[in-house]
């Protein structure tokens, strides 16, 4: 296993018996691996079996690893993944500056300079002293992305991270997030609907599918 790639080893998420979705691949720093396929074949819980959040109703097989150590023997707080989830929650109780400072390193220096360097590069120059629930819907999905981002995280899962966004700025920010993750040089996979995202990612696409042979088979 190559540096630094995050690797989905025969990873499969499963109901009972029946198997919903398994992939098999590796992601090399700084590329974007996208997952396409059907609406409830099991694509955002197959990140929360990668990133160890798997709701009870459900169990995996197989395995994660990064740079070479499994990841799915460790406790979802120790795998250092930034993860972005078709519903991002910010807190509440914090301005927009705090909730993207919340999952920077405490001896980070210049956290400030660096956050609002940040919203701009997003289009949210002077937001920063903002409540999060006096954002749209659109820029609260900017913010999440960039306290994703701004984590320093080892490896990046992004659920459907730019549906929120208007044409526009879905183009923008999408530029904007696959540079980061190249720049960063952290291994990414993105669940999306849309194709452009896909094509912008540059990546692999793995496209899944539901198969009446797969359903019942042990993975
Ligand atoms: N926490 C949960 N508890 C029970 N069932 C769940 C839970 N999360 C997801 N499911 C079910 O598991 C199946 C797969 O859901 P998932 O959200 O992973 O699909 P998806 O491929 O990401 O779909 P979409 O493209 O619509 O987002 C669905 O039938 C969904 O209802």
């Amino acid at each position: 296993m190559k540096n630094k790639t995050l690797t989905l080893d025969a990873l499969c998420v499963r109901k009972g018996k029946q198997s919903l979705i398994s992939v098999d691949t590796e992601v090399a720093p700084g590329t974007i691996t996208t997952i396409m396929g059907p609406s409830g074949i099991g694509k955002s819980l197959l990140l929360a079996a990668i990133a160890g959040v798997l709701p009870e109703a459900f169990t995996y097989s197989g395995a994660v690893y990064y740079d070479g150590a499994e990841l799915t023997s460790l406790p979802a707080h120790k795998r250092q993944l930034g993860i972005l989830f078709q519903d991002p929650l910010l807190f509440e109780h914090m301005n927009v500056v705090q909730n993207i400072m919340f999952g920077m390193s405490k001896n980070e220096s210049s956290k400030l300079s660096r956050t609002n360097a940040l919203l701009d590069e997003v289009g949210l120059k002077g937001y920063g002293q903002k409540a999060v629930q006096a954002l749209s819907g659109g820029q609260q999905a900017r913010v999440a992305l960039l306290r994703t981002l701004a984590s320093s995280p080892r490896a990046v899962l992004l659920d459907e991270p730019f549906s929120k966004l208007d044409m526009q700025t879905r183009q923008q920010t999408r530029r904007w997030v696959f540079d980061t993750i190249r720049h960063q040089g952290v291994p990414c996979i993105m669940v999306t609907h849309d194709k452009a995202d896909a094509h912008d990612a540059q990546g692999r696409v793995i496209t899944v599918a539901h198969s009446e042979k797969e359903k019942d088979q042990q993975c």
